[in-house]
C-alpha cells in the first residue's frame, strides 16, 4: 500500500511535534524514521496509524484519504518498542486475537484462523511456540510474537516504534537482520522509527532523517551516508570532521588545504570529511599540515588524533603499513570526499 503524507502539523504546548511534513512512501518500501529523541518520529508514526490525530495536513493510503479514520478502519499493524503481548492468551490466542476481535462478517471461521496462526508461527521462526505464554518467551521472541499478531490482519502498512529497543545490542542486531528477510518474504510496507543509524543504515530501503517535527533529508542509506544534504545529517550519520574555513570564488581554504567548493557562497564554511576519507599525502600545494597527538592500532585499523592549525582531526585507516604515523610527527592531509557548507547552514 503506498502511503501519502502532505503538510502534517502537531503543535503540543511550547512546541511544534510535527511541523510540516510530507513523505511519500512507495508500495512496498521498508523506510526507516530516523531523529533524535524528540525529533518528532513517534509522533508521526501515531498520527499515520490513526492513534492521533494532526492539527493539519492529509494521510492518504493508496488514493483514500485516511485523515478522519480511526485506527481500525485504517487497517494498521502496530509493533510497540516495549512488547504488548497479553499476558494472560498464549502465543496462539494472541497472534488470532486481531483476526477473532473482527466484527463477525468479516471474522474468519476457526479452522481458517488456527490455519493463519500456525502459518504465521512458521514465518516468525517460532513454530512450536503456539501454546506457551509471554512470560515463557525471550524479549526477542515476544518482539517477533507482536510482529506476528501485527501480520495476523494482513495490514495495509506496519508500523514499527523501535521494536528492538529494548533488548540487548546482540539480539537487536540479529532480529535487525531477521526483519529485513522477513520483509523480502513479505513484501509488506513497513516504517519503523529508530534513533540508531546502523539500524537503520542496515535495514531500510530508504531513510528519512527528521529534525525538530521536519523531514531534513530522504535518501537511501548510501545516499543519505555519502551525500548528506546538511551539517546536521553529516553529523548524525557516522562520525564527522569539521574544519573552519573560507570560501571565495567557489574554493574553500583553510592553512595550506585548497578545495573545489562550488556553488557554495563566499564566506566562512565549514568543511566536513569523514575520519576514513582522509588519506596521508606529500606536502605540496593543497595538502593540509598536521600534527599528529596520539594513534592507536587495533589489529589492522589505526585511528590517529591530529591537530591542523588548532583544529582537531580524526584520521582512520585499515592498513598500518601504508600509514607509518608517530605521535609528534608533522605529516600532510588530503580528503578523498568531502562536503563544504556555507557557515550558518
Ligand atoms: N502528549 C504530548 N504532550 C506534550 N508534548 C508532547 C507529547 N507527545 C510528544 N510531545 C513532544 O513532541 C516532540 C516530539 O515527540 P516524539 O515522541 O514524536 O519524538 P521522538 O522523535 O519519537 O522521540 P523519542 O526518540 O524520544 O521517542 C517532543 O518535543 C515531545 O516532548
Amino acid at each position: 500500500m503506498q502511503l501519502t503524507i502532505s503538510s502534517l502539523r502537531k503543535q503540543y504546548p511550547g512546541v511544534a511535534a510535527l511541523d510540516g511534513v510530507d513523505l511519500d512512501i512507495r508500495s512496498g518500501e521498508l523506510v526507516a524514521l530516523l531523529g533524535p529523541s524528540g525529533s518528532g518520529k513517534t509522533t508521526l508514526l501515531r498520527v499515520i496509524a490513526g492513534l492521533l490525530h494532526a492539527d493539519a495536513g492529509r494521510v492518504l493510503f493508496g488514493d483514500v484519504d485516511a485523515t478522519r479514520l480511526s485506527l481500525r478502519e485504517r487497517n494498521v499493524g502496530f509493533v510497540f518498542q516495549h512488547y504488548a503481548l497479553f499476558r494472560h492468551m498464549t502465543v496462539a490466542e494472541n497472534i488470532a486475537f486481531g483476526l477473532r476481535s473482527r466484527p463477525r462478517k468479516r471474522r474468519p471461521d476457526k479452522a481458517t484462523i488456527a490455519r493463519r496462526v500456525q502459518e504465521l508461527l512458521q514465518l516468525v521462526q517460532l513454530p512450536e511456540h503456539g501454546g506457551r505464554y509471554p512470560d515463557q518467551l525471550s524479549g526477542g521472541q515476544k518482539q517477533r510474537i507482536a510482529l506476528a499478531r501485527a501480520l495476523a490482519i494482513d495490514p495495509a502498512v506496519l508500523l514499527l516504534d523501535e521494536p528492538f529497543g529494548a533488548l540487548d545490542a546482540k539480539v537487536r542486531v540479529e532480529l535487525r537482520r531477521w526483519l529485513r528477510k522477513l520483509h523480502e518474504q513479505t513484501g509488506q510496507t513497513t516504517l519503523f522509527v529508530t534513533h540508531d543509524q546502523e539500524e537503520a543504515l542496515e535495514l531500510a530501503d530508504r531513510v528519512v532523517v527528521m529534525r525538530a517535527g521536519r523531514v531534513e533529508q530522504v535518501g537511501t542509506p548510501d545516499e543519505i551516508y555519502r551525500e548528506p544534504a546538511s551539517p546536521y545529517v553529516f553529523e548524525f550519520i557516522g562520525r564527522a570532521n569539521v574544519l573552519h574555513g573560507q570560501v571565495t570564488g567557489g574554493r574553500f581554504r583553510m592553512d595550506g588545504l585548497e578545495l573545489d567548493a562550488a556553488g557554495v557562497a563566499d564566506g566562512p564554511a565549514r568543511l566536513y570529511l569523514r575520519p576514513h576519507d582522509l588519506a596521508v599525502a606529500e606536502p605540496g600545494a593543497g595538502a593540509l599540515p598536521a600534527t599528529v597527538r596520539g594513534v592507536q592500532r587495533l589489529g589492522g585499523r589505526i585511528t590517529a588524533e591530529l591537530d591542523a592549525g588548532g583544529q582537531a582531526l580524526e584520521l582512520e585507516a585499515f592498513d598500518s603499513d601504508a600509514l607509518p604515523l608517530a605521535a609528534g610527527e608533522t605529516v600532510h592531509l588530503r580528503p578523498a570526499r568531502y562536503r563544504v557548507f556555507a557557515a550558518g547552514t
